[in-house]
């Protein structure tokens, strides 16, 4: 198959971000590529190797993957073009063979501890944890005698021949995970009333108010925020960029205009997209913020200059 149609994910196989890929119509139609991290998924997109990769982005358990933000924040841009949200179940895989009081070491991706640490403490208070690249490279890491247990999907353990000695594991009942479908920047797709806009901002300077002065220019547009994360540039300690995800399309005009306020005021802004909301909930819209609203001003704006309003 050509780059075009091929899609990389997090991998190795068996992880939840292949099956949260495969939930996406166009799967079946794509051939779909495991790659060792998040960073090596998304520079095949860059390179042009693959059309689009599928990461994990944000854990209701514990926020924003890092990994995921700061790739995108940074480096050649990207775009994200779709989200998929899935409700995450652990189960503790094993060697055929092994029982509880065998298992000394755990692995998993690390937004998976955060998940299971309650249900660690209780079972295997002694174990001791070490993360790995991914909860399917945790399952392959045990396969190959590296660890006695994994946490990952239950459908994991066939394809590296472990069994599960525990399921249904979850500290929280609702914990979901988000995974984006990011592809090179082109026209974001039409706004379906729905979506969702993702944006990463630099503070002009440190000074009282900065992320107030931010903020507000969502909020005296009626704009809400769905997300938002402090990252650190890597430019020195206090250096922080501000990832957010905000309700609404880039052509929504209340959005459009928020973006371009920030545009004004921070000395650098990445635009990472305008898609389709996973869970479609309609923005609640306040007085004064609708499209119709912004162009009733604007014309008023225009009859004003003429000396007609
Ligand atoms: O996709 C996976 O399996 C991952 O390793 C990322 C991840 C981590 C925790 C919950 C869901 C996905």
């Amino acid at each position: 198959m050509s780059p075009a149609s091929r899609y990389t994910y997090l991998g190795p196989e068996g992880t939840f971000t292949e099956a949260a890929l495969r939930t996406l119509p166009e799967a079946a139609t794509r051939e779909l590529v495991p790659m060792v991290s998040v960073p090596a998924a998304l520079d095949a997109v860059r390179s042009g190797a693959a059309a689009a990769a599928l990461v994990p982005i944000e854990n209701s358990m514990e926020g924003g993957i890092n990994a995921t933000l700061d790739e995108l924040a940074t480096g050649v841009p990207l775009m994200i073009y779709r989200e998929v949200l899935l409700p995450v179940r652990f189960a503790l895989l094993v060697r055929p063979g092994t029982g509880m009081s065998d298992v000394k070491t755990v692995t998993g991706h690390p937004a998976a501890q955060v998940q299971v640490r309650n249900w660690m403490s209780a079972n295997l208070p002694d174990a001791v944890w070490e993360s790995a690249a991914s909860n399917a490279d945790g399952a392959r890491l045990v396969q190959e005698g590296r660890f006695e247990a994994a946490f990952a999907g239950e459908f994991a353990a066939a394809t590296y021949g472990l069994e599960p000695l525990a399921t249904e594991i979850h500290d929280a009942e609702h914990a979901q995970t988000r995974f984006v479908l990011v592809g090179r920047p082109a026209r974001p797709a039409a706004p379906t009333g729905a979506d969702k806009t993702s944006a990463v901002f630099w503070l002009a300077d440190d000074h009282p108010g900065a992320l107030l002065e931010l903020l507000q220019e969502f909020a005296v547009r009626g704009v809400n925020l769905l997300r938002i994360e402090s990252r650190p540039t890597g430019e020195g300690i206090g250096q922080y960029c501000f990832s957010i995800d905000a309700e609404g399309h880039i052509t929504d005009r209340r959005v459009g205009e928020a973006l371009m306020g920030l545009k004004r005021i921070c000395p650098q802004v990445r635009f990472l997209g305008s898609y389709p909301r996973a869970d479609e909930v309609r923005p609640k819209l306040r007085q004064g913020t609708t499209d119709a609203e912004f162009t009733d001003a604007a014309d008023w704006l225009g009859r004003a200059l003429d000396g007609r309003a």
